[in-house]
């Protein structure tokens, strides 16, 4: 039996200065799923995400989230008013009071940021800031973690990390993750389903699905796509000599449409 949904959003519309944000938009994040919203600039992204947690209501449709649930949201971005004194310490204590000092340092730690709990929030790097608000959403103990580009200004190496660690949260904690990414290599790899938002869904599902999706292939371009496609394939056939293939049994996602 599939789980209830934490957050489910049935055929969500908004307008906003005169023009469609959003248009019949419907998604639903189950425990220990991954969903991941990608679409080019000004899709909808972060307002989809924003109707998710509530901070914004859809002009019609329907959003219903898991009663009483904690929520850990990292926002895309985070204006701190740079003459405020705040140290990465309070800022965690502020969203998680409860978290004693080994748990933030743990927490830090795990994210790769073991080293910035006696600095000042102002003066963190852009990789650094991201961390650190992965840590404080984590902290909160969250059922549903909320993502708006959980990577930007963090480093290669560490985008893959922080994934990786995104993954391993809903799967030990059984934690639903909605996030946005741009980051398109990474996230196939780590993503149960994906949306595809260009102001309506152009479609959704499995993440090799969706890359092979005309709409997909339409909006983020065929050599991205098919770039995509080869990163996700489980590759445990053999290309024969004369051109044929050879043990072709491979396991196939519920989403996925080609056979053999
Ligand atoms: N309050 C508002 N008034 C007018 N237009 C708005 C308002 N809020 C959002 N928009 C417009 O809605 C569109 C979607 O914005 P949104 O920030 O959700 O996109 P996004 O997919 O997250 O973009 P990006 O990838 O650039 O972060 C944009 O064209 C934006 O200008």
């Amino acid at each position: 039996m599939t789980a209830p949904a934490l957050v489910s959003i049935e055929g969500a519309s908004l307008v906003r200065g005169g023009q469609t944000v959003l248009s019949g938009v419907s998604l639903a994040v189950r425990p220990g799923r991954i969903v991941t919203i990608v679409g080019p600039n000004g899709a909808g992204k972060s307002t989809l995400v924003k109707v998710a947690l509530g901070l914004l209501a859809p002009d019609s449709g329907k959003v219903t989230r898991a009663e009483g649930m904690v929520v850990g949201y990292v926002p895309q971005s985070l204006n701190v008013e740079p003459t405020l004194p705040l140290s990465v310490r309070r800022f965690l204590s502020m969203a998680a009071p409860r978290a004693s000092r080994p748990e933030q340092e743990a927490a830090l730690e795990r994210v790769g940021a073991g080293h910035v709990l006696g600095r000042q929030v102002v003066q963190l790097s852009g990789g650094e800031l991201q961390r650190v608000m992965l840590a404080r959403a984590v902290l909160r103990r969250p059922r549903l973690l909320v993502l708006d580009e959980p990577v930007g200004g963090v480093d290669m190496a560490g985008q893959a990390e922080i994934y990786d660690l995104i993954a391993d949260f809903a799967r030990t904690q059984g934690t639903g993750v909605l996030m946005v990414s741009h980051d398109l290599h990474v996230v196939m790899a780590a993503t149960d389903e994906v949306v595809c938002l260009n102001r309506h869904v152009c479609c959704a599902g499995h993440p090799e699905a969706v890359s092979r999706h005309p709409e997909y292939l339409a909006l983020f371009g065929a050599r991205v796509a098919n770039s995509l496609a080869v990163y996700t394939h489980v590759h445990d056939h053999q290309h024969l000599a004369d051109g044929s293939v050879g043990g072709t049994e491979h396991g196939h996602g519920p989403g996925c449409s080609h056979h053999g």
